[in-house]
């Protein structure tokens, strides 16, 4: 196991280069089952999760080649199997993606609940009515999903909720079937346009994604392509809020303004200079930042995604700030390690009561999961004195090179692993 050992107080300036959204990456990745020969995927994001995704659709004969860190080859013409371990899955969400691909390509899929970050409760009840409506049967036994059709025929699915997977998951299964499928109370998250724009480029005819209603029609086949996945969303907000956290001067780049602007008009209601350009925003911070009262909504209102990482922010902000937490049911659990390192936040279901401290301070804790660990190391950075952050393997699923590129703005941070050193056992024997 590893650990970040983070030094704060120290003011990030410059430019940081924001890789590919891994949320957009792992549903193309498993969009790409569904051609018939070889989709070559660039921007992919070098993270734990596209690995493990990468390692799990090679055990179903798919082969991947990597053309450089970021650029993949994925050729699906020797896939054999339909069933994927349990052992990949339990380590990720996204895995769900398989069995709406598999499911639409060969009318067969058995895929393990997913895994992926511990927020609350993640049904995926509305995925399996999104099957069932295409004429699959879908049973769940012993932790697997089982999922398989005669045939797939298209038909009207209305979510009971907003939900980004089961969006993604439907269409992946609508666009091989027979007839038009239309998604009500659709998810509008860039890379739902994302994923629909990939299959677009396979030949799938795919209309109204990025709204709430997404029409489908469905092709008999879809071809390989050449694609870009879009820049991370998230990252790049976590090192926009690294700049304000730190009254710092930070430029994050290579992203689409537009997918930040609830994250961008947040940080000027607090006081951050936000200064936009083409594909980059500059965010400066001098002097307090104000309070502020955020909810997460789905996109495009505050992201669910940035809810721990603006928390961080908030607790160092004058006056009392509230958070709301509207899309999961236990996101706050980090919030008794942000009060280890002093903030003062008390948690009452799902809302935030953030009263800003003038100074956080190092401390040992540990990122119960992925964006909260993120939250943690904003909170270190901003912080007086050392912080040892533990269980940094969530972080490493969602976040590239992450302590090179908070040096380089420059932060001091580095890994140590708490595994015992080999040459010193030698020493002691
Ligand atoms: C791999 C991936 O892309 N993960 C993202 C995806 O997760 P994920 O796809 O799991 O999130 P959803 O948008 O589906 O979940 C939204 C809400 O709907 C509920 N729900 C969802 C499906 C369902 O069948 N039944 C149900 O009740 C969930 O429990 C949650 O309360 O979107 C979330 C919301 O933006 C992000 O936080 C995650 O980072
Ligand atoms: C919650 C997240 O991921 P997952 O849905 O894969 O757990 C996330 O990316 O913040």
């Amino acid at each position: 196991m590893e650990q970040l050992v983070i030094r704060g107080n120290r003011r990030l300036t410059g430019q940081v280069f924001i890789s590919g959204a891994k949320n957009a990456a792992l549903a193309i990745l498993s969009a790409a089952i569904l051609a018939d020969d070889v989709c070559i995927i660039e921007n992919v994001p070098c993270v734990r999760d596209t690995k493990i995704l990468l390692q799990s659709m090679e055990q179903l004969g798919v082969r991947v080649d990597y053309i450089d860190e970021h650029k993949i080859k994925v050729d699906t013409r020797n896939i054999h199997n339909v069933k994927v371990d349990y052992d990949y899955i339990k380590k990720i969400r996204a895995s769900y993606y398989l069995l709406g691909a598999l499911l639409g390509k060969y009318r067969e899929a058995e895929v393990a609940l997913p895994g992926g970050c511990n927020i609350g409760s993640r049904p995926i009840d509305q995925h399996i009515k999104g099957f069932e409506a295409l004429g699959a049967t879908v049973e769940v036994k012993h932790g697997m999903i089982e999922a398989s059709a005669e045939r797939l025929v298209g038909n009207n699915v209305f979510l009971d909720l907003v939900s980004v997977g089961a969006t993604i998951n439907i269409m992946l299964a609508a666009v091989l079937a027979e007839g038009t499928t239309v998604i009500e109370n659709a998810a509008k998250e860039p890379h739902i346009v994302d994923v629909a724009n990939f299959l677009n480029s396979m030949g799938a005819k795919i209309k109204g994604a990025g709204t709430d209603i997404i029409k489908i029609n469905g092709v008999k086949k879809l071809h390989g392509t050449e694609y870009m996945i879009i820049p991370d969303q998230i990252e790049a907000g976590t090192y926009m809020i690294a700049g304000a956290i730190t009254g710092g001067d930070v430029t994050v780049n290579n992203i689409i303004p537009k997918h930040m602007e609830a994250i961008s008009a947040k940080l000027s209601e607090m006081g951050a200079v936000i200064e936009e350009y083409d594909e980059s925003i500059r965010v400066i911070a001098n002097g307090q930042l104000k309070n502020i009262h955020v909810k997460t909504l789905p996109y495009p209102g505050f992201p669910t995604d940035m809810q721990p990482q603006m928390t961080a922010l908030l607790s160092k902000t004058s006056g009392t700030s509230i958070m709301t937490e509207s899309i999961f049911e236990s996101r706050f659990s980090y919030t008794d390690e942000l009060n280890r390192m002093g903030a003062n936040i008390k948690v009452e279901g799902n809302t935030a009561v953030i009263e800003g401290v003038k100074q956080l301070t190092g401390a040992e804790v540990a990122a119960p999961d992925l964006r909260a660990g993120a939250g943690l190391i904003l909170a270190a950075l901003g912080a007086k004195g050392e912080t040892v952050l533990s269980n940094i393997e969530y972080i490493d699923r969602g976040y590239e090179h992450i302590e090179q590129k908070f040096i380089d703005l420059g932060a001091e941070m580095f890994r140590i692993s708490d595994k015992p050193d080999k040459s010193m056992l030698k020493v002691v024997n």
